[in-house]
């Protein structure tokens, strides 16, 4: 793998024209470089639109499972960013739904047990899975020993956990039906890894991985992780865009799921990447890991290419 030691900080001209000459593609993170919470981060509009006018392609692709591709296409366009398609969009539920099709080959009008919000269900019925559990209202009753839901549905061929502002005893319990069910063999699929996510004034709220590593926990069994820096969904991106990865550039703002994902790839070859300091890294942050990054499970693989304050600094930078 090649990365670099030190990464470089872009805050000069020179090198914003670098990175424009080096990439002709964009994978974008979105909680933390794009928006936090339900506000676009100041200047990234007109970065993206700098970057399009440069002739530059985008993806977005998010851990956070949410929100359909179809949710996802409104909230662009409710922040006035133009141009962006279902296709530029790729959120971890529908990662997990190409896995069910494609990695695990689920016959479709299976029925798919979810803990998550309506983001995944969405997904999986525009694919032709029925989805139960999920944002069904039954489950937001207190907890009952004889709760229909703790009795297994024999059609349920898979389980998918992810984000939820929903997580209560009634879900967890019903869940872990499934998860324990036949000897724990059917495919848990987990949207994300990440622990946390910059929400609203500030707050650090808990995200997607936290969800799926309670259940991962209580149920005593390991997920196949659909979210970066899965290598899987790495090319399935790379593919479905007709990316070159070698000029491709990861802009994240999160080490452990982000930078990785761009640094990794097939063969180890990865992608560039590009950490914001925007949304889950702090400076002192970076720099504690700088100073010695094998102190950290993942290693160098964390080390970034290169740091902007800001995505939306980098036009203003270009600019300068
Ligand atoms: C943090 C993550 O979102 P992303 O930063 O990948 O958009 C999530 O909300 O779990
Ligand atoms: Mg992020």
């Amino acid at each position: 793998m090649t990365v670099k030691k030190n990464p470089l900080l872009i805050h000069r001209r020179e090198h914003a024209e670098a990175l424009l000459e080096k990439y002709d593609n964009f994978l974008f993170d979105c909680d933390g470089v794009i928006w936090l919470d339900e506000k676009i981060i100041e200047g990234v509009k007109d970065t993206l639109e700098f970057l399009k006018k440069n002739g530059k392609k985008f993806a977005f692709v998010t851990n956070n499972s949410s929100k359909s591709r179809q949710e996802y296409l409104a909230k662009f366009s409710s922040l006035g960013i133009q141009g962006v398609t279902k296709d530029h969009i790729f959120p971890t539920c529908y990662a997990a739904v190409q896995a069910l099709e494609s990695d695990l080959q689920v016959p479709k009008k299976s029925k798919i047990w979810v803990l998550g919000d309506s983001g995944i269900e969405d997904e999986l019925e525009e694919a032709g899975y029925i989805p139960v559990g999920g944002t069904d209202a039954r489950l937001n009753q207190a907890f009952r020993a004889d709760h229909e839901f703790l009795t297994v549905d024999p059609e349920v061929q898979a389980v998918v956990v992810g984000s939820t502002k929903e997580f209560n005893y009634m879900r967890i319990a019903s869940t872990l039906q499934y998860l324990l069910w036949k000897n724990k063999t059917i495919p848990f699929i987990g949207c994300n890894i990440d622990r946390s996510y910059p929400g609203p004034n500030g707050l650090i709220l808990p995200a997607g991985g936290s969800v799926v590593n309670y259940m991962q926990y209580t149920a005593d069994r390991d997920f196949i992780n659909v979210g970066k820096p899965s290598k899987v969904f790495l090319e399935a991106i790379l593919a479905k865009n007709g990316f070159d990865r070698s000029r491709t550039l990861m802009v994240g703002d999160t080490l452990y799921t982000d930078i990785k994902f761009g640094n990794d790839g097939q063969l180890g070859e990865g992608c560039g990447s590009l950490l914001v300091l925007t949304g889950g890294t702090t400076p002192e942050y970076l720099h504690q890991f700088l100073q010695n990054p094998n102190h950290y499970d993942e290693g160098e693989s964390m080390i970034p290419s290169y740091v902007i304050r800001s995505l939306g600094d980098f036009v203003d930078i270009i600019q300068s």
